[in-house]
C-alpha cells in the first residue's frame, strides 16, 4: 500500500481538459482532488499562466516508480512534447511525495525537491489536507508561511473550474 501526492500543471491548449486527463487516469486510486488554481509561471516567466492542482492517490500495488510511470503515461496521453526545462507543457505530473520515501535517483527525486518553494503545489495540497506534512521538511502550512507574500499572491483559486 502506498499513498502519493501528485502535482498537476498545464499551460498549453485546453488546460482544464489536460488536467482532467490526469484525474480520469487516476480515478481508480483517487483519494482527493484539490480545487483548480490559476498561477503565474515561475522558472521561465515568459510563458502562459498555468492551471495547477494536487491529487492524493493510494494503491495497494503501486510503489513510487509505479506512480512516476503512470504519471508519465498520462503526460504522453496529453501529447506532451519534452522541450525546454520549466517551459510550456500540456500536462505535467510531478510526484511530490510517496509516504516517507526518500530517493536521490535523478529519475525520481523524493520528496520532489521543488516542493518547499512552490506555492503552486503547497496551496492546492493544503486545501485538501490541512495537516499535510512534507517528509523531511515539516508541515506544509509552515512551508507556505515561510514563502514571500508575492508568490502566494500569484496563485488564484478558480472556483468556476472543476476537475470532475
Ligand atoms: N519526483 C519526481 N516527479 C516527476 N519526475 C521526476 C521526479 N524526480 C525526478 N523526475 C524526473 O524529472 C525528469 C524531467 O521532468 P520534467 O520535464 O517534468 O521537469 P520539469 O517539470 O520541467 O521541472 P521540475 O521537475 O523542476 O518540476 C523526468 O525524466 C523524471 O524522471
Ligand atoms: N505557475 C507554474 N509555473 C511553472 C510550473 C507550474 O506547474 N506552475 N511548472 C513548471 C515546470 O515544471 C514551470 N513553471
Amino acid at each position: 500500500m502506498s499513498r502519493a501526492v501528485l502535482s498537476l500543471g498545464s499551460n498549453l491548449g485546453d488546460r482544464l481538459s489536460y488536467l482532467r486527463i490526469a484525474v480520469e487516469g487516476f480515478a481508480d486510486v483517487l483519494v482527493a482532488a484539490s480545487p483548480v488554481y490559476e498561477t503565474a509561471p515561475w522558472g521561465v516567466t515568459d510563458q502562459p499562466d498555468f492551471l495547477n492542482a494536487v491529487l492524493v492517490v493510494e494503491s495497494p500495488e503501486l510503489d513510487e516508480w509505479g506512480w512516476l510511470r503512470r504519471g508519465q503515461q498520462l503526460e504522453q496521453q496529453a501529447e506532451r512534447v519534452r522541450e525546454q526545462r520549466w517551459g510550456p507543457r500540456t500536462l505535467d505530473v510531478d510526484v511530490v511525495s510517496v509516504d516517507d520515501v526518500r530517493s536521490e535517483d535523478p529519475e525520481l527525486l523524493l520528496p520532489h525537491p521543488g516542493t518547499p518553494s512552490r506555492a503552486t503545489v503547497l496551496i492546492p495540497w493544503l486545501a485538501i489536507d490541512p495537516d499535510a506534512v512534507l517528509p523531511g521538511h515539516g508541515r506544509v502550512s509552515e512551508l507556505l508561511d515561510a514563502l514571500p507574500p508575492g508568490e502566494i499572491a500569484d496563485v488564484h483559486l478558480r472556483s468556476d473550474l472543476s476537475l470532475s
